[in-house]
């Protein structure tokens, strides 16, 4: 699994070192103008999904010199060898393997010695009838009557991916089947969400791989005394209440009847777990024929990713555009800004994806790397961004790499409004890339009857530089299909950075400090004695708050 080489002592690094400096010199006006053929050589068109990346700071030479990075790294290999059911997740001992939840080609995926598929079906066909029964009413609460609310109970991995696919696929959602989010231990999130709800027709779904994790299961309990407050007998719970985790015994512990529960396994990583019964509410929601239309997405984009030549290949392009900007420009963030109000959840969840896959310091040889990892993710749906963050992006001192995602073709086509969300999506791109001179920008003002003096002094507060790089994704539109290979296309990009760094993606180490010392303090708030064991600033801000509470 380890590299040869570390990608900064590479043979392509070293080149595109040297190339860097003459790439910086050059505007991307002076790209095109030197090839107006950049749109077709920087295109690629996948089904229903167009990504034009001749908006980016590159040539067909940057180009080669990254594929180069890529093949001097092992990429080809390590995609081979996910596929494959290695196990790469080496400090967590666990192969890595989303990919088989939807392997829809139902070829055997072998994970020590044992073909999962069998498995992975079974979990379909039990989350295809369940789906059924609820949808078609079936299902009755313990009055009789129908489940017209679902509280998907979960966080992280088990909350942000069923978040943001029920939103963007809004539109397939069944009329009068609404679907909840309860993720944060703030009492504020679950009192909210249940307070107009009716316990004989809510249903309550409890994810957590582990099932442990602190507020989720703080939420389920709360839930569960919301829910027997009015039903009064446990044995109502079972028609009100499943369970989905990798975790029986845990489950069992809580309370819920096993045959209430829809496993998973350890090979799929929470954060890449909405192809599991994690995605349950999904297929309750949108129908399990659109969740398997969401999963046969994602397979082709599997396929594309594990069959395509590097040079020809989406994630493979994304994830070393992103290696261009991260570690030769200097960029700390990428930003997705999604022209699409139903994605407002999209970049949220690749927050997590991103961040918590690649926000990493040591590299897989156990030692620190010298070098920059994983961006900060970031964005907001256009056309909203560009009332808030775009005075940065076109006139800050910073690189801000974006991708600009929009369907031709709306789910809500109400007059005129696709037309302008369209034509902000192709201007805005436009506009990062050429900027506006001095020339132009003065030219303006003398043309709306500004003095000289005035055009003298306002003038550099307008002009823009241009030359931001952008990646354009035009789709025909957001539908379950597209949607599964646009997760899964962002999803295998993350895996091409992983690799290309030098750090293993599919751990999380960062986050359990944070909570173990949150288990140290919880019992320390039982009280109100002062507390003297932290440091003054932690001491102090507890004391006030038991001063206070
Ligand atoms: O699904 P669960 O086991 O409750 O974990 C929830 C989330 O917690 C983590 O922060 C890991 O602790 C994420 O990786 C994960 O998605």
């Amino acid at each position: 699994m380890l590299q040869s080489t570390p990608f900064d002592q590479t043979a392509a690094y070293k080149k595109l070192k040297t190339h860097h400096k003459t790439i910086s010199q050059k505007h991307l006006k002076d790209l095109f103008l030197e090839d107006p053929d950049r749109h077709r050589k920087f295109s690629i068109r996948f089904g229903d999904i167009v990504l034009d990346y001749s908006k980016n700071r590159i040539t067909t030479r940057t180009r080669s010199y990254l594929i180069q990075l890529a093949e001097e790294c092992g990429l080809s290999d390590a995609i081979e060898q996910m596929f494959s059911g290695e196990k790469i997740n080496a400090t967590e001992g666990r192969s890595v393997l989303h990919t088989a939840l939807r392997n829809r080609s139902n070829t055997p995926v072998l994970v020590d010695g044992k073909d999962v598929m069998p498995d992975v079906n079974e979990v379909l066909a039990k989350m295809k009838d369940f789906s059924n029964k609820v949808r078609s009413g079936s299902w009755k609460g313990y009055t009789g009557k129908e489940i017209t609310d679902i509280v998907n109970i979960g966080i992280g991995g088990s909350d942000l991916g069923p978040v943001m696919v029920t939103e963007a696929l809004k539109s397939y959602g069944k009329k009068g089947l609404n679907v909840h989010f309860v993720s944060n231990v703030d009492g504020t999130h679950i009192a909210e969400t249940v307070k107009s709800l009716n316990p004989e027709t809510t249903l309550f779904m409890i994810a957590s791989k582990t099932f442990t994790t602190q507020e989720t299961m703080t939420n389920a309990l709360t839930a569960r005394g919301w829910f027997l407050e009015k039903a009064g007998e446990e044995e109502h719970v079972k028609k009100h209440f499943v369970a989905i985790s990798t975790n029986r015994a845990e489950v069992e512990k809580f309370g819920i009847d096993p045959e209430n529960m829809f496993g998973f396994w350890d090979w799929v990583g929470g954060r890449y777990s909405l192809w599991s019964a994690i995605g349950l509410s999904i297929a309750c929601f949108i129908g399990f024929q659109n969740f398997e239309q969401l999963l046969a997405g994602a397979h082709d984009m599997d396929n594309h990713f594990k069959t395509t030549k590097l040079e020809r290949n989406i994630p493979v392009i994304l994830g070393l555009l992103g290696v261009w900007y991260n570690n030769f420009f200097d960029a700390q963030t990428h930003a997705i800004l999604p022209y699409d109000q139903y994605l407002h959840r999209f970049a949220a969840y690749f927050q997590q994806g991103d961040m918590e896959s690649n926000g990493k310091y040591v590299g897989r040889n156990g030692e620190a790397v010298n070098y920059q990892t994983g961006p900060v993710i970031w964005g907001e749906p256009g056309t909203n961004g560009q009332h808030a963050f775009y005075q940065l992006i076109h006139q800050g001192t910073k690189v801000i790499p974006a991708d600009f995602i929009a369907p031709a073709v709306s789910h809500n086509p109400i007059g005129e409004h696709h037309k302008m969300l369209l034509s902000n999506f192709f201007a805005q791109t436009e506009a990062l890339m050429n900027g506006k001179t001095y020339e132009e920008a003065s030219e303006e003002l003398k043309k709306a009857g500004k003095t000289q003096e005035e055009i003298d002094f306002l003038t550099p507060f307008k002009v823009f530089q241009g030359n931001k790089p952008t990646n354009s994704f035009l789709v025909k539109k957001i539908t379950p299909k597209v949607l599964g290979s646009l997760l899964a296309m962002y999803e295998h990009k993350i895996f091409v950075q992983g690799i290309i760094w030098n750090i293993f993606s599919f751990d999380q180490w960062g986050v359990e400090l944070g909570k173990q010392l949150a288990n140290k303090i919880y019992p320390e708030l039982q009280n109100d004695w002062p507390v003297s064991n932290h440091d003054s600033s932690t001491n102090g801000l507890i004391n006030q708050y038991k001063r206070w509470r």
